[in-house]
């Protein structure tokens, strides 16, 4: 199967990929990693060792945050440090380097970042701030941080993994991840029409390592193929889908696919979903590795300190941080 050539997304088991599993039985479970993200980009991780009741949880909470008054919300709209809540209609990807989008993503969320502590000498570095809470709802505060702590393990897992898939040492990219960048987004989709152009999230790639995305039975995210067919990528129970962001294409000198996605809600349903972004710490420098390179041969990207990749990509995209750029 060439790049890009695919009809389904594929389901893979990864408990032999969960810390402490024994090389030789990883190696099947990393060669079908390899394959499924060097041809599609996308994959389902079944086994994964996340608690399902942290995401039902946060599901809940989730749902009684949008329900709140706009109001409510309001109060704890997103701050300089990127936490908060985003209204309808406040991002367009205009870096989008796949479609034109003019209308913006028909969607609201709460984004969550990495927590710091008031001390933290990090406190108002680019991106590094308090996460905002909405008073009405104090349980949310611990459920995203107990999710986030959890999705943290998992995403560690994978970064692990996915050096093996590149043939990398195991622990290629665990310094990278020191002081993860760490997103939740808790999203809300309202169901939409069909219009020229109008997303719940309109075609993109995600900028960072991996994504790690928990959905609703609702439906909606597809992937595109080379042939420029919209591949559906259902809920299934107890799964996430997994899917490369443009900084790991990068890093690995584009040998996996950065697909890009869009989210469309004609369910006649509200749609609710929890990516969450496992990104590397902002001072890391991705430069692709040596031993990815045939003798001779020159990688196709410069490096790049990841916190100013990541700014350059936000600054464009959101717009409350536009007038500040
Ligand atoms: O809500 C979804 O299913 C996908 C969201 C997404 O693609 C994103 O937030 O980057
Ligand atoms: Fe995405």
């Amino acid at each position: 199967m060439g790049r890009g050539e695919f009809s389904n997304i594929p389901v893979l088991d990864v408990s032999p990929l969960r810390g402490g599993a024994r090389l030789e039985d990883r190696a099947g479970t990393v060669a079908e990693l390899r394959r499924t993200l060097e041809t599609i980009g996308f994959v389902y991780l079944a086994d994964h060792g996340v608690p399902p009741e942290l995401g039902e949880r946060l599901h809940r909470l989730s749902v009684q945050f949008h329900d709140l008054p706009a109001e409510a919300k309001l109060r704890i709209r997103m701050n300089e440090a990127h936490r908060g809540y985003m209204p309808f209609s406040t991002s367009t990807i205009v870096t989008s380097s796949v479609a034109t989008v003019t209308k913006p993503n028909q969607s609201e969320s709460l984004m969550v970042m990495h927590d710091l502590a008031e001390d933290d000498p990090a406190q108002g570095e680019p991106l590094q701030g308090p996460n905002q809470w909405p008073a009405e709802i104090p349980e949310l505060r611990q459920a995203a941080l107990d999710y986030m702590r959890a999705m943290s393990t998992l995403g560690r897992d994978m970064a692990v993994a996915i050096a093996e898939a590149l043939d990398l040492p195991p622990t290629y990219f665990l310094p990278h991840f020191d002081r993860p960048t760490l997103f939740l987004r808790l999203l809300h989709y309202p169901e939409q029409q069909r219009e020229e152009g109008l997303f719940g999230s309109a075609p993109h790639t995600d900028y960072g390592f991996i994504t790690l995305l928990a959905q609703d039975s609702v439906g909606g995210l597809e992937v595109r193929n080379r042939a420029g067919d919209w591949i559906p990528a259902p809920p299934i129970p107890n799964t996430f889908v997994m899917n490369v962001g443009d900084i790991l294409a990068r890093w690995s000198n584009d040998r996996f696919a950065s697909t890009p996605h869009r989210v469309l809600n004609l369910s006649g349903r509200e749609r609710y979903s929890q990516p969450f972004f496992y990104d590397p710490s902002m001072d890391t420098v991705v430069d692709c590795p040596a031993a990815l390179l045939a003798p001779g041969e020159a990688p196709r990207h410069p490096p790049v300190r990841y916190g100013d990749y990541l700014l350059d990509r936000l600054n464009k995209n959101y717009e409350y941080r536009k007038k500040a750029s």
